[in-house]
């Protein structure tokens, strides 16, 4: 075995017994085990030793399947003023300790801080980590770094006004996906509608097998100024009752930016629809076999999905789960602020490789267009807005990044395809809100009650 393998017995079960718990943890509805904590190099010799470390999870369900975890530590002396953080445990080199999270620790936040500005590469006992920065022009020394409070389902840290770090949480072998596309973006036409990178953090090592992994560990980033998220900015409008069809037309014309860069990061090829049916047609029995309220559904959205069955069409690097939470308004200025488009990992329910695959770019407005109508269903159902002006307010909004995204209009075909993802989308959502937030499953399951009606095609904004 080799000698970098934290072999912590102490450690380990403190983490195995924290992990089920943690906001970022995807298996919390499995019984899950840590199996495996591996040390990657040190990044200060001596107490407080920041290191991050990697938890290898398995799972009782599936005992084939194996997950890698980022786990960010800050080790203290046990009687250190900042407290025991997560709890004392042994450590086979440093004796008993105080393991700390290093996403909420200051002087950690310091020393990460130094790491992710510097192009460097600590190695030891086989295992590597490896900091790329790309541009460091906006950093200063001595930024002070604290853990980001917003809703997200990874782990970031806000250093001054100026940056973000951003820890990935559930690792993905290879080369992250939101990683991939801000470096393909930078610099090109599409560069003004994402967050600049600023630099990256990877990672090698060796597990108790001697199998070698290789993964993504963080993103840095600009911070972007005076960042509102689009779902909140969004109901603020309802609140106000305040048309937003001209965001919603900038925000179609941001896409397609963004799209038309995507296609140089891989190329296009082309979706079968036949295939592509039948993947939505599995996706729609998993969905009725895990929420009751969808079976009443089942055959008439089965039948609508035929509708993709004539057509092949294009495909391409996409956004892959575009919605309202996914892009933000940047700047304080009315006159001059801007959408940003973020986040661009793909589904959470889909596997890595399902993620990476070239898909339609209706994929992503669908996405939208169903981000539009929660908006509104939400304010409806939650803050008892007028439900007349809530479905007006909807229908604009949706028209308008429609017709700003295409510029041309729809052809009947694409109106088609549009309807069919629509009803994969909201057939995703009801797997997500079933799992996650029970409370707000009727949302989706009224726009199917509507997207199984006879029409096949997109009908402007209001299905
Ligand atoms: N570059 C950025 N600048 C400022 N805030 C950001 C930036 N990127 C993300 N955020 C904030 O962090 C939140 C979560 O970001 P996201 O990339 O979706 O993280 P996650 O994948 O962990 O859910 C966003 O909703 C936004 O509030
Ligand atoms: O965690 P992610 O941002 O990757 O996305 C997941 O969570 C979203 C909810 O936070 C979920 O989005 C659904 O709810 C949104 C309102 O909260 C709504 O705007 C989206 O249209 C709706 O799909 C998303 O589906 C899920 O992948």
């Amino acid at each position: 075995m080799p000698n970098h393998q934290s072999r912590l017995s102490g450690v380990t079960e403190l983490i195995g017994a924290k992990l089920p718990a943690a906001r970022w943890f995807a298996g919390r509805n499995r019984e899950a085990t840590v199996t495996g904590l591996t040390a990657l190099p040190a990044l200060t010799p001596d107490l407080p030793v920041v290191s991050l470390e990697i938890a290898e999870v398995r799972y009782a369900d599936d005992p084939d399947a194996m997950d890698h975890y980022l786990v960010p530590l800050c080790y203290r002396a046990p009687a250190d003023p900042a407290g025991p953080g997560l709890g004392i445990a042994e450590h086979p080199r440093l004796g008993p300790v105080g393991v700390h999270d290093a996403t909420a620790d200051p002087y950690a936040a310091d020393v990460l801080l130094d790491l992710v500005a510097s192009d460097r590469e600590l190695v030891s006992h086989g295992a590597s980590l490896r900091s790329h920065l790309v541009d460091g022009s906006a950093l200063r020394p001595g930024l002070p770094g604290r853990r980001f409070g917003g809703e997200q389902s990874n782990t970031s840290l806000m250093f001054g006004d100026v940056a973000m770090l951003k820890f990935f949480r559930r690792l993905e072998a290879g080369d992250n996906l939101d990683i991939e596309v801000h470096r393909a973006l930078g610099g090109g036409p599409a560069a003004g509608r994402i967050a600049t990178l600023f630099g990256w953090l990877d990672a090698s090592w060796i597990d108790r097998d001697g199998t070698i992994h290789e993964a993504d560990l963080a993103m840095f980033v600009e911070q972007l100024p005076h960042a509102v998220d689009g779902w909140d900015f969004a109901l603020d409008c309802l609140r106000r009752g305040e048309d937003f069809s001209a965001y919603a037309g900038s925000l179609g014309r941001a896409l397609r930016e963004v799209h038309d860069g995507l296609l140089g990061l891989g190329g296009a090829s082309v979706r079968d629809g036949v295939e592509e049916a039948a993947a939505m047609r599995t996706r729609l029995g998993t969905a009725v076999a895990e929420v009751d309220q969808l079976s009443a559904l089942h055959g008439a959205l089965d039948s609508r999905l035929s509708v993709l069955e004539p057509l092949d069409y294009p495909a391409q690097r996409v956004h892959g789960d575009f919605h309202l939470g996914q892009v933000l308004m940047v700047g304080r200025d009315p006159a001059t602020r801007s959408w940003r488009i973020i986040d661009f990992e793909g589904e959470p329910l889909k596997s890595f490789a399902e993620r990476r695959t070239p898909d339609t770019v209706w994929r992503d407005v669908a996405g939208m267009l169903r981000s539009l109508d929660y908006a509104g269903a939400y304010a409806i159902r939650h803050e008892q807005t007028d439900s007349a002006f809530a479905q007006e307010w909807v229908s604009r909004a949706r028209e308008a990044f429609v017709a700003a995204y295409s510029e041309d209009g729809l052809d009947s075909d694409q109106q088609r395809i549009l309807r069919a993802y629509l009803i994969d989308k909201a057939v995703y959502e009801c797997r997500y809100e079933a799992r996650h937030r029970p409370e707000w499953l009727p949302i989706p399951l009224a726009a199917l009650a509507a997207l199984a009606g006879t029409d096949d095609t997109f009908d402007g904004g209001r299905k």
